[in-house]
């Protein structure tokens, strides 16, 4: 009986993959509530992509203004100190306004660190609640390379809360938060270089795209230094000194980008028998752990949807539906469009080039310039290209571009690629010009 619980729906975590559903939870009369042990809110508004948005934004504008040939006057000079100001600005007071909607809404906050004593349990500091369901939303943590020296390197929290930035930076990895940080280091004057320890790096993108990604920001200052092995960072009297198996380098201040991990240690896992991988909770087409009355949502689940927030939020209202009774469906994942925030961005949904060309019976690719349209010199655009991937209907499945403008084309294709929308049908949308998103749609033509 859910009344002999404290709480209907308790969360392990405040962050996208909880508070995301919890308004639905509670419009329906349950009793919620959320354990934190850090920042409500969680990773995305407190140190990822909001954070980064904030930080990154004067990279594209600092670059149309070097790209407009003295149209726009100035050196497009970023003034990092000033940048970090703008976003604890923003930024600082999210948290306190998160917790006040959702106290508005009934939900409670216990703060603190969460630990299963049994299925229904969960230890905080001295205190026990219980709960009918219980959803782990912890999320992940930043993968520290186990190398020598390794109290001396930063994560992407340190990097996004950097208050100089430093002349030298070295980057480990080849992700998104390599890459992403490589390109807002440089642009705000830094000398960076990424070390990767294969040679290809961002793997989930076009292949294509991302050796144009990693030319462009070589002619903009990025050394990228490839297969190679990280194997210490020492402290000398110039500074840090970064071994590798092939090499060393002297440098300022270095970036540990290899990978993130799911927040599956010391909640107590083992003792009530929730199964996990290396890769997060294991759960069932229903996001159901191992044990019947718990759950998982966003980044702490092992997947193949990307661990992006959308997906978490997605998770998180899906999650709802089910325990007020609303679906009883298997989740079924739509089109997830993703955005790598570098200059140029690479933006991507649905079926992948790669996917498309191993089964040609099944797709078909349309590769194209962009800049035979006019309207991408409006803002001093100088290259771009798209990939669509189209079925034997004619019918966009994917779709990918590497620009500055690359976010907003692909968030436009978007509910043609998820609904499938006929030639027909696209003829219909009468979108506004000129703007990017009715280039976004004659790029179908
Ligand atoms: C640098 C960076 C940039 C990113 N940029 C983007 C982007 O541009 N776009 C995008 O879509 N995604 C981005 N992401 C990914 C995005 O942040 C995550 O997908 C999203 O935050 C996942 O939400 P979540 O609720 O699953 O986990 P989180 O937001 O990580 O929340 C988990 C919460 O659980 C808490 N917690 C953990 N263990 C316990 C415990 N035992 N007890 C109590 N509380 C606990 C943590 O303190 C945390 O607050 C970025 C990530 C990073 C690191
Ligand atoms: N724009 C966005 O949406 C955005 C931005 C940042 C992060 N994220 C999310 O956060 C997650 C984490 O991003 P990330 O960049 O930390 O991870 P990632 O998994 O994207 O990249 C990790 C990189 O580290 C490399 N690596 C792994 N082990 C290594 C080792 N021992 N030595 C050297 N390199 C090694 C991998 O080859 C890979 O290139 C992503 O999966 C993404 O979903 C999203």
């Amino acid at each position: 009986m859910t009344e002999n619980y404290d709480y209907d729906v308790l969360y392990l975590g405040s962050g996208h993959a909880a508070f995301d559903g919890a308004g639905i939870l509670t419009a329906a009369g349950k009793r919620v509530a959320f354990v934190e042990e850090d920042k409500i809110g969680g990773t995305c508004p407190n140190w990822g992509c909001n954070a980064k948005i904030l930080l990154e934004y004067p990279v594209a504008l600092a670059r149309q203004i070097k790209d407009s040939n003295g149209i726009l006057d100035g050196n497009g000079k970023i003034d990092w100190v000033k940048n970090q100001a703008h976003k604890r600005q923003v930024l600082d007071d999210l948290p306190d306004i998160l917790q006040n909607i959702f106290e508005g809404l009934g939900v409670t906050y216990l703060f603190g660190q969460g630990k299963f004593v049994d299925a229904h349990t969960i230890q905080i500091n001295n205190q026990q609640v219980t709960a009918d369901k219980i959803v782990i939303a912890t999320g992940e943590h930043s993968h520290r390379l186990d190398i020598e020296g390794r109290e001396l390197l930063h994560d992407s929290k340190d990097f996004l809360a950097m208050a100089q930035m430093p002349e030298e930076m070295v980057i480990i990895g080849g992700g998104y938060i390599a890459m992403e940080s490589a390109s807002m280091a440089v642009a705000a004057g830094a000398k960076v270089t990424v070390i990767l320890h294969n040679d290809r790096p961002l793997s989930a993108f076009y292949a294509k795209f991302v050796k144009k990604l990693m030319a462009d920001l070589e002619a903009q200052g990025v050394n990228f230094i490839v297969n190679a092995n990280t194997q210490s960072v020492q402290e000398t009297a110039n500074g840090l000194l970064v071994k590798t198996d092939i090499g060393e380098l002297k440098t300022e201040w270095v970036l540990d980008a290899t990978g993130r991990v799911p927040n599956t240690q010391n909640i107590g896992l083992d003792e009530i028998g929730v199964a996990y991988s290396k890769h997060g909770i294991i759960v069932n087409d229903h996001l159901q752990t191992s044990v019947d009355n718990v759950y998982a949502a966003g980044d702490v689940v092992d997947k193949v949807v990307p661990k992006l927030t959308p997906t978490a939020t997605f998770e998180s209202q899906y999650l709802s539906q089910l325990f007020i009774g609303q679906t009883q469906e298997a989740i079924d994942y739509p089109a997830i469009a993703t955005n790598l925030f570098t200059s140029p961005r690479i933006a991507q949904a649905g079926i992948s080039v790669e996917k498309a060309q191993a089964e040609p019976d099944k797709y078909t690719v349309v590769e194209k310039d962009v800049m035979g349209d006019w309207y991408r010199h409006v803002d001093y655009e100088k290259a771009g290209e798209i990939a669509l991937v189209y079925d034997q209907d004619h019918r966009l499945v994917g779709a990918t571009e590497i620009s500055e403008r690359a976010e907003d084309i692909i968030n436009s294709l978007l509910p043609a690629i998820e609904f499938g929308y006929t030639p027909e049908q696209l003829a219909r949308l009468v979108t506004i010009f000129p703007t990017i998103g009715y280039s976004a749609f004659g790029e179908l033509g």
